[in-house]
């Protein structure tokens, strides 16, 4: 749409929704676009939620100018003349700005907003009136959002990404971190700090609260100097601030044409253009956060590079502990080059210390289980000696799609099948009673008590996939050998933030139905398995043993060493750090026979049961039972994050 459609669409909109005339906004709209620099999306988002709330910043700044001005005269006593106007260049809309001594813009004009600082002051002057107490910025950004919603009666949901952008932005960093100084220093330049000061910080020198207060330009009742000290704080490291990021625009506000923005749109603004458009970054990065870890990336290494005597007289070293000091964690390939990509860790807080295990690409035996892989077992009807190349391509499904009811489970982009995930799927969360087996002797219950044993409290009869292996005609690359030839997609451990230690997550975007990897780990029987737990201190086991139950009830008299279990704790492979997540986890285990076709023995493969996204963390419901207090292997306190999490000791 060319933007003046544009630009009338909004007047519409405004006029419709909220009886404010195109006179009116168009000042706010004009500014919108220089500092969005022309970009319309953020301007229309959300039934032009931004325009809206810069259209009520911008009526608060007058009513705010006029007290401060009560014969309505700029500062100077200048009014500023004449009106911007928008006109169409090349199928752009932009500004049209006169010449330098017209000044088309008061310095006021041209500042979008000033509503982080007023809005804090507003709610700061409440806050002591109101209860005695203060409050944190976001607490008052949410207050005062609230009261824009009162007064503004604005179409439903135009205020709520307002407050949540506020808060993001100020819980994303350090109480009060996101003020900037609301007072533009015009003709008179700043006067610089030496470069650097004490803090390490690059900053303007800040005016004296007096001379603001005598220029009438800050209400008095402000006293935080924070607030005031002529730098725009745009990050900082956690903690007591002991380093900032400052921007220092004392030239650019030498000039003319220049006016310091809101920090919380900049913010906003880079989010969006080089975060939430681009695929490689978290959902939940931020450019705000971005800075604040720079700042407290340089306080670790400053405090670990540094001699102490640079900080003897400082609070900061109180607080930098041996713990703080911690490297950050980066290992570019942690399989040790054993699988076909490399899989980095990373810890990005420096806290953790690695974890002690050994990786092994696929799964081994430990000692006594029973794992019959020999060609012999493998019928001729079994398998597909006849084929060749892609057995995907043939006309006709080969033997090996038997298991899965005549068609391949994969397609030929080699994704699962869309109703064989759903079919799977569904079998886990809604099992019907005829999707179990019932062992006359339970190995599992054995392994509990060996002597007397309880009654076998059944086993889900899976869906299976069956790829084709040795013995098939087809070659490496047939579309129906995909978890054989391990992982493909690029994948990273990291150390997760609630809590959960380490975590999976993928580097790419991966389509629903992707393979990921593996469950791989020894091969236990459960006897050893239940030995091992026993005589382990509690600390030791950080990871979920997972029991290969298929067709256990299908044969009489199984024996221990039948009775398999994957134990990824001491050996094991990526697929060790996937944790938990209650119900609606992205990822899902299915089994895979490939070079046993009896089913004590198989692979645990984990596929993407929707689209995820790059940097999302892979989950997995374990299928916990939270109030299982006889498991041997004490569950964990869930700390899932799921709206339907079972674990009802966390919830309470
Ligand atoms: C298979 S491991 C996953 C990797 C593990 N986070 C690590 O750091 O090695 C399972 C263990 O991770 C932790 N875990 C997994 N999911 C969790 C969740 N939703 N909440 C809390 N802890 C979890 C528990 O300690 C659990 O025993």
């Amino acid at each position: 749409m060319a933007p003046s459609a544009r630009a009338e669409k909004a007047f519409s909109y405004m006029n419709a929704t909220l009886g404010i005339s195109k006179e009116q906004v168009k000042p706010v709209l004009i500014n919108l676009l220089r500092v969005y620099e022309g970009n319309w999306e953020l301007i229309e988002d959300e039934n032009y939620r931004t325009l809206i709330e810069a259209y009520l910043d911008s009526e608060k700044d007058k009513a705010v100018e006029g007290e401060r001005k009560p014969n309505g005269s700029g500062e100077g006593g200048q009014k500023s003349t004449g009106e911007p106007f928008l006109v169409d260049v090349d199928g752009d809309l932009v500004l049209s700005i006169m010449d330098s001594s017209s000044k088309m813009f008061s310095a006021e004009d041209k500042k979008p907003s000033s509503k982080v600082f007023e809005q804090k002051n507003i709610k700061r002057s409440q806050t002591f009136t109101e209860d005695d107490r203060p409050q944190t910025s976001s607490q008052a950004l949410h207050s005062t959002a609230s009261e824009a919603k009162k007064i503004s009666s604005l179409p439903r949901g135009s205020t709520k990404g307002r407050e949540s952008d506020h808060e993001k932005a100020s819980s994303a960093g350090h109480r009060g971190r996101f003020e900037m100084n609301p007072v533009k220093p015009r003709a008179k330049k700043p006067k610089l700090l030496n470069s650097t000061n004490n803090a390490g910080d690059l900053c303007v020198k800040p005016p004296s609260n007096q001379d603001l207060q005598s220029k009438n330009l800050v209400p008095a009742c402000i006293n935080d100097t924070r607030a005031y000290n002529g730098s725009i704080t745009i990050g900082s490291s956690s903690r007591l601030e002991e380093v900032k990021i400052s921007l220092n625009c004392d030239s650019a506000l030498a000039g003319l044409n220049f006016s310091i923005p809101d920090l919380a749109v900049v913010m906003k603004f880079m989010d969006r253009k080089y975060l939430s458009s681009s695929k490689t970054a978290d959902p939940q990065f931020s450019t705000a956060k971005l800075l604040n870890d720079l700042c407290s990336i340089f306080l670790k290494l400053g405090i670990r590079k540094g001699s102490n005597s640079n900080l003897a007289n400082s609070n900061t070293l109180q607080y930098a502990s041996e713990e703080e000091r911690k490297p950050f964690n980066f290992i570019s390939d942690m399989t040790k080059g054993s699988e076909k990509v490399k899989i980095s860790l990373i810890d990005e807080f420096g806290g953790e210390t690695l974890p002690k295990f050994n990786y092994i690409p696929c799964n081994i035996i430990y000692q006594s289980a029973i794992v019959s892989i020999s060609l012999a077992r493998i019928s001729d009807e079994g398998c597909c000696s006849d084929c060749s190349g892609n057995c995907l391509s043939s006309s006709l499904p080969c033997a090996c799609a038997r298991e899965t009811g005549g068609e391949f489970a994969y397609t030929p982009q080699g994704l699962l099948k869309e109703e064989f995930l759903t079919a799977c799927a569904t079998m886990k969360t809604e099992p019907k009673d005829h999707h179990f087996v019932y062992c006359q002797e339970c190995p599992l219950e054995k392994s509990k008590n060996e002597y007397m044993p309880e009654r076998c409290k059944g086993h889900m009869v899976r869906k299976f996939i069956k790829e084709c292996w040795r013995k098939c005609g087809c070659d490496m690359l047939c579309g129906n050998r995909i978890v054989q030839r391990g992982i493909a997609c690029k994948l990273q451990v990291f150390l997760t933030r609630e809590g959960k230690g380490w975590g999976l997550r993928p580097l790419e975007d991966l389509p629903k139905g992707t393979f990921v990897c593996e469950y791989v780990g020894e091969i236990l029987t459960n006897m050893e398995l239940y030995d091992r737990i026993m005589h382990e201190s509690g600390n030791d086991r950080h990871t979920y043993p997972v029991t290969l139950d298929a067709d256990w009830g299908s044969e009489k008299g199984l024996k221990d060493e039948e009775a398999l279990c994957l134990d990824a704790t001491y050996n094991g492979n990526v697929g060790r750090f996937i944790n938990h997540r209650c119900y609606d986890a992205n990822l899902i285990d299915i089994p895979v026979e490939i070079e046993s076709p009896d089913h004590h023995y198989y692979h645990l493969a984990f596929f993407t049961n929707r689209n995820v996204s790059a940097y999302e963390e892979l989950t997995w419901d374990y299928g916990i039972d939270f109030d299982d207090e006889d498991h041997p292997i004490k569950a964990f306190r869930c700390s899932c994050g799921s709206a339907f999490c079972y674990d009802k000791k966390q919830k309470g």
